[in-house]
């Protein structure tokens, strides 16, 4: 399956295909013409693929790797020179190229490093976890994290191609299986009300596995769809932050080792739909609507955090502007709207 994000002159292809890591190559000599490429991957994931990939490669380019701890605290601003760093001693230029070989992880630090070193190089994400592949490797949004709070600082680097091959699925570990579905079970609740259900019928692995092309390429049209229409997220693409304002929280509240992302976004998309609902602005139910699915994945409902705790790192999201916080709500499932709220007032001291 192959399907085109139409950005003008930053218009990429996106190809899902079991197997297309052993042919990458063909795919990306079409479209780079340079001499040096370095695979930026984990400790997890390089030794699974990364040397497959290298040796492939290293029939045509000159080829290195730069291999990081696995995990969000890799994505950290202060390992950034280490990164430039190594580039350096690779001689990489401006005409050269990074690939992101990971999860979400990696995808987001490998291309913020690739939209700054040297003012942007060539970039190209092969994402290894459901999360990366339904999510994270399209749309352009590269960032790392500061103390303050995760994604801070960031921008928008779009890849070159992004190549998903979803046999890599079949070494992550299942806890990871089930945090990509945190965002899977996102775009349904925003966008796909069918798909939403769809996704509370699987029995197991094995069976959502017969459909993972089908299920990655859903996710990735839709948001194909929204980032087309609002590139720089101040319309239509704030509905892909859906559950986060309160799980970008979750997860920096307990220093990204208690929850992973999917895990967080799964309690934030519960919260906000709870809170809505006691208010009248979401359709009564949605939440347990929300939960059944989410439970299904085994996935985490609640922390036992309040949102005034949450509230330091709320006043850092993105998405507050004018004096103005914001958040995605939904009316019903497949139907989100934006609330903007002055005073965070839509936080009662509710416990997430
Ligand atoms: N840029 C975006 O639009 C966007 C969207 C969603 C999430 N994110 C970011 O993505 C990150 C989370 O991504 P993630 O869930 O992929 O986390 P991750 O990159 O930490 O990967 C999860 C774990 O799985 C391992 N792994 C990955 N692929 C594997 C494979 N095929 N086989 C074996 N192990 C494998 C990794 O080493 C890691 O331990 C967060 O930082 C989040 O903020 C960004
Ligand atoms: O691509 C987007 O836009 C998203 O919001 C996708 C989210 O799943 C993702 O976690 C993103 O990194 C969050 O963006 P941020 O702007 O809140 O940092
Ligand atoms: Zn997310």
């Amino acid at each position: 399956m192959k399907m085109r994000v139409n950005l003008e002159k930053d218009s990429y292809d996106i190809v899902i295909e079991k197997g297309i890591l052993d042919h990458a190559l063909s795919s990306i000599s079409s479209l780079f013409e340079g001499e040096r490429i370095v695979i930026i991957s984990d400790d997890n994931v390089y030794p699974l693929y990364g040397e497959k990939l290298k040796k492939q490669l290293s029939e045509k380019y000159t080829v290195g790797e730069i291999v990081i701890p696995h995990g969000e605290p890799s994505k950290q601003f202060d390992h950034l020179p280490e990164l430039y760093s190594k580039l350096l001693a690779y001689h990489m230029t401006r005409t050269d190229l990074i690939i992101a070989l990971g999860g979400g992880v990696v995808g987001d630090l490998a291309g913020f490093v690739a939209a700054t070193f040297l003012r942007g190089i060539k970039f190209i994400q092969i994402p290894t976890s459901l999360l990366a592949q339904v999510d994270s490797s399209v749309g352009g949004k590269v960032a790392v994290d500061v103390p303050e709070g995760k994604n801070l600082v960031g921008a928008f680097k779009h890849p070159l191609l992004v190549l998903i091959d979803p046999l890599t699925l079949k070494t992550l570990d299942p806890h990871f299986i089930k945090d990509g579905m945190g965002e899977v079970i996102k775009y349904g609740c925003i966008k796909d009300e069918a798909f939403f259900e769809r996704m509370a019928n699987y029995e197991n692995f094995d069976a959502l596995y017969e459909d993972i092309d089908e299920i990655i390429y859903r996710c990735v049209d839709i948001k194909r769809d929204v980032v087309e229409k609002d590139l720089f997220d101040f319309g239509d693409r704030l509905c892909l932050n859906f559950g986060h304002t309160i799980g970008h929280a979750i997860e920096q509240h307990y220093h990204y080792e208690k929850y992973s992302h999917g895990e967080a976004v799964a309690i934030g998309m519960v919260a906000i739909t709870r809170i809505a609902e006691e208010q009248g602005l979401t359709k009564k139910g949605t939440a347990d609507r929300i939960v059944e699915v989410l439970r299904h994945y085994d996935l985490p409902l609640k922390a036992d955090v309040n949102t005034k705790e949450l509230l330091e790192a709320i006043s850092h999201d993105k998405k507050n502007i004018n004096k103005s916080f914001s958040f995605v709500l939904l009316k019903d499932i497949g139907d989100y709207f934006i609330h903007k709220d002055e005073n965070t007032f839509i936080l009662t001291s509710e416990v997430v």
